[in-house]
């Protein structure tokens, strides 16, 4: 297993002059579920998104190590898998178009029999060759985490990982959770109670408001 850590140094974020927090210092790590927890605009996403380097803190570092050894912002997404709200899928695709799409940008090879098994499991597999435009967003979501895990990466990501699923689709997600959580860094951003009772530490935004 690789021991995985992600370094939260002096971060602070403002969107012009509004604050979003201040001077977060963290450190995540393998083996432990996170929360992020905070209110509707508190900044999980916005935190989230600079955890994966999508977006740049306004001050601050974040550092990403495996085995103890920096791995460049570039190659990130080799190491991360991304559930969120705004994760992009090819409408005019198939799932599994978008699947092996993905595994290319990645520069992974698609691997068949892992992806119809994720498929299977997220109650996705039979509609694999339906386009992606004809999916309820319930379907988009399970769909989200078939991307996410495709590639076996060491970081989960889920931002409001449950939104959109039924009782099922929620359990499901739940159980993979519980699956991974021993050999992986998962972060889970929300503020669904359920959720966050996965978590074994708790990052609470609400603390990080002041100037
Ligand atoms: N690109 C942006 N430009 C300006 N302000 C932004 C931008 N993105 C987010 N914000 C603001 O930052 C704050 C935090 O937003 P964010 O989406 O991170 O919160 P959140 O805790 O994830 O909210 P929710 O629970 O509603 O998803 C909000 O006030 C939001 O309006």
């Amino acid at each position: 297993m690789t021991n995985y850590s992600i370094e939260v140094q002096n971060l602070v974020k403002f969107f012009g002059r509004r604050l979003i927090f201040n001077d977060i210092n963290y450190s995540f790590n393998s083996s432990t579920v996170y929360g992020i927890s905070g209110p509707n605009g508190s900044g999980k996403s916005t935190f989230v998104k600079i955890l994966s380097c999508i977006i740049s803190p306004t001050k601050g570092k974040v550092v990403h190590k495996a085995d103890n050894k920096i791995i460049e912002e570039e190659k990130l997404h080799n190491h991360i898998g991304f559930v969120s709200p705004y994760l992009f899928l090819y409408d005019e695709f198939t799932a599994e178009e978008n699947l092996i799409h993905f595994s290319k940008i990645r520069g992974k090879i698609f691997e068949q029999e892992y992806s119809n098994f994720l498929l299977n499991e997220f109650n996705l597999l039979e509609r694999k060759n339906d386009q992606i435009k004809g999916y309820s967003s319930g379907m988009k979501q399970r769909l989200k985490f078939v991307f996410a895990l495709l590639h076996n990466p060491e970081v989960l990501i889920f931002d409001e990982p449950t939104s959109n699923l039924d009782n099922n689709g929620k359990e499901k997600v739940y159980e993979f959770i519980n699956k991974l959580k021993k050999e992986k860094l998962i972060i889970i951003a929300s503020n669904e109670d359920t959720d966050l009772s996965y978590c074994e530490k708790i990052l609470e935004l609400e603390k990080y408001k002041n100037k």
